[in-house]
């Protein structure tokens, strides 16, 4: 599937000029330098480029955590800049589940308490079953009184998707989730994510360093100095790792690169 699908009405997360620069205008840095991307609903994306490159930046403007100092991100059709902080907080916990690399459970709760904290915060009630059924979905069935410190790191990353699934997010932004797991854990917690996206109807877009990661999505955007300069659909590791080291020659010489027609 080497096709580039047409942006549409079906994307759920659409950047547009996203600029995020830090420091003086002159002098400071440019993180993210003029992004348009967008997210189709019920795809998995991976980012990937050099450290520095603002993948984290990217996910972190896409997903409401910050603030771009200029452009544009709508959410499921609603626009984030210039929401209010209160507005901000809520939207994410209703509509937004996160995966990072250091699992962020809380180690006094149980795993079940953990899992629905989200739906608490936001002042809501688990549907009945609901809980049982996501942990079933992440191979955690029976294991819900357990408390994080008795589980494996991979559980632990379940535990994290579970707490990511229940609010049923329009989208689910992962930075790292495989960063800390041995290959054959990280294996699993893909698999994971892509049944969520392939099964569950869920969108997912995680960042990663890693071409085996990458080759589970859909669609892997990479991007160099804040830029996106390439993007590629349904491509072996091979093919990713192949892309990342040219990613080192644009670095050294943008003006000769055409970047691969994202937006
Ligand atoms: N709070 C901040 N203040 C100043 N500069 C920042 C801040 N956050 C990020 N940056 C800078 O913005 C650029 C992009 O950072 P970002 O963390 O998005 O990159 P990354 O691709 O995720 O890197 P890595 O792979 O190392 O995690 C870097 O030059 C970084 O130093």
């Amino acid at each position: 599937m080497n096709s580039t699908p047409q942006r549409g009405a079906d994307e759920v997360v659409v950047l547009s000029r996203v600029r995020r620069a830090y420091g003086a205008e002159h002098t400071g840095v440019v993180a993210l330098d003029g992004v348009s991307i967008g997210f189709r609903r019920g795809t998995f994306t991976a980012v990937m480029g050099p450290s520095g490159s603002g993948k984290t930046t990217l996910l972190q403007c896409a997903a409401g955590l910050d603030r771009p100092t200029s452009g544009s991100v709508l959410l499921d059709g609603v626009e984030l800049t210039g929401m209010s902080e209160r507005k901000l907080t809520k939207l994410r916990r209703e509509r937004i589940g996160f995966v990072f690399q250091s699992y962020n459970l809380l180690p006094a709760l149980t795993v079940e308490d953990n899992v629905t904290l989200p739906l608490r915060l936001a002042s809501r009630k688990a549907e009945p079953g609901s809980v049982a059924r996501v942990l079933e979905q992440v191979g955690l069935a029976g294991r819900g009184k357990r408390r994080p410190d008795e589980l494996s790191g991979g559980q632990r990353q379940r535990v994290a998707i579970a707490r990511a699934l229940i609010t049923e997010p329009a989208v689910i932004f992962g930075d790292e989730p495989t960063g800390a797991l041995d290959t054959h854990t990280a294996l699993e917690v893909l698999r994971l994510l892509r049944s969520a996206v392939r099964d569950g109807g869920r969108t997912a877009v995680i960042v990663t360093h890693d071409p085996v990661a990458a080759s589970h999505a859909d669609r892997v955007v990479f991007l160099a100095d804040g830029r996106i300069v390439d993007e590629v659909y349904g491509a072996s590791a091979e093919t990713i790792a192949e892309r990342m080291t040219h990613l080192g020659a644009w670095a050294e010489h943008p003006a000769v690169h055409v970047p691969g027609g994202s937006v």
